[in-house]
């Protein structure tokens, strides 16, 4: 069964002699030595009486002569769903309300700076059903919703900068709905948002029923913590969407997730896909999950030959933060609820740009020529042929 392997760090620990262990942290995670922070008394109880995982990883920078350090302490939160998918809406909303404030209040006490969730935290990922009601019940405005002004009081009360993945309803515009990461300052007011530039059409994600692909572009949001991006779950696949939230200034970008194990959501491709995003962009990256199984009422399928089934599969969790020199910390469990923090200086961005010079060799120029050709429509692919060489030696 798949809910039985606890992660992959578990696997590892359980298998290997220490000069074996730190070999392998060595050569897979960029370091031998996890740069483990010790946390509160108060919040290994809290997180012991609520059932959640919790742990903290340092990314020091080297000193320098001309800047302060910039340490600022992030977090991610990964967890299931309260109660089941055929309770009220706004029972079901509130109960993981109720489940998350007790991890949001053990952040606070750590005293995270900036907390992003999963994606669409505040309720299950019911689009593969293909059913609107009552999915889309779920539905509320950005800025002004329940779930927005839920985490406002504690953004403010834990001078806290929350991105928010919520389904939204743009009253604004004719009521229609998007897949939005709202982003609340640490003064409560909300900064701006990020709607989801890539929608899935693979497997049971039957997303593109229910939102259309975002018209935000990539902002970054300038916090007072440092400027961060949300690139949201399918984006993770696409390297231009990463690309550009550095050009914009990115320093940290979050990937709040809904992903299985299966074909469409691809377990071996998570520790890769925002881990190379934070080395080839040079910032920091936080890849977040939502966990466990979700059972919806009535029986779906996807027109994929499988047969009719209740739920999408497992959600795998594994949550974890990369470094912009592509040094990882261990994930969150693959099955349990979990706040996973890490302590940051954000000179180390500059400092890798500076040793690595990744974006003064990329070359964009060329590519903006290459890819103005391919949108033409009589574009030719840029294949030589054996006997292309042949005939010009002619
Ligand atoms: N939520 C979402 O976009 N999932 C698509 C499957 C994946 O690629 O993870």
């Amino acid at each position: 069964m798949d809910g039985e392997t606890k992660s992959l760090e578990s696997i590892i620990d359980n298998n290997l002699s220490s000069h074996d262990l730190e070999e392998f942290n060595r050569i897979y995670y960029g370091r031998k030595n996890h740069h483990e922070v010790p946390l509160k008394d108060t919040s290994i109880a809290a997180a012991k009486e609520s059932d959640f995982e919790i742990a903290a990883y340092a990314f020091p920078a080297k000193k320098e002569h001309t800047r302060p350090p910039r340490i600022v302490k992030v977090g991610v939160i990964q967890h299931s769903i309260a109660i089941p998918t055929d309770r009220p809406v706004n029972e079901q909303k509130n109960a993981i309300f109720a489940k998350v404030k007790k991890i949001i209040d053990v952040a606070g006490q750590e005293g995270v700076n900036i907390i992003c969730f999963q994606e669409l935290w505040n309720m299950p990922f019911a689009f593969c059903t293909r059913e609107k009601q009552p999915w889309c019940e779920f539905a509320e405005s950005a800025e002004e919703g329940p779930t927005t002004r839920f985490l406002r009081e504690l953004a403010i009360k834990y001078s806290m900068v929350i991105v928010s993945s919520i389904l939204e309803r743009d009253e604004k515009h004719a009521d229609i709905l998007w897949n939005t990461a709202v982003v609340i300052s640490d003064s409560g007011n909300v900064i701006g948002k990020q709607r989801k530039n890539h929608i899935p059409r693979v497997g049971d994600f039957n997303e593109s029923n229910y939102y259309m692909e975002g018209n935000t572009g990539h902002p970054v949001f300038a916090t007072r913590y440092g400027k961060i991006a949300v690139n949201i779950c399918f984006g993770r696949h696409h390297v231009l969407n990463w690309m550009m939230f550095g050009q914009n200034g990115a320093e940290i970008v979050f990937n709040p997730s809904a992903t299985i194990a299966a074909e469409a959501g691809s377990e071996y491709m998570w520790n890769i896909e925002a881990r190379n995003a934070a080395i080839t962009n040079c910032y920091y990256t936080a890849a977040i999950n939502r966990v466990g199984y979700e059972e919806f009422p009535n029986e779906f399928t996807s027109a994929d030959g499988k047969p009719a089934h209740k739920d999408i599969g497992l959600f795998y969790g594994s949550s974890y933060f990369t470094a912009p020199d592509g040094v990882r910390c261990p994930g969150l469990s693959r099955n349990k609820d979990g706040l996973l923090i890490s302590v940051m200086d954000l000179n180390l961005n500059r400092q890798i740009r500076d040793r690595r010079c990744y974006y003064m060799t990329q070359r964009l120029d060329m590519y903006v020529k290459s890819l103005s050709r391919v949108l033409e429509l009589d574009y030719k692919p840029q294949v030589v042929h054996e006997n292309d060489k042949c005939k010009e030696k002619e």
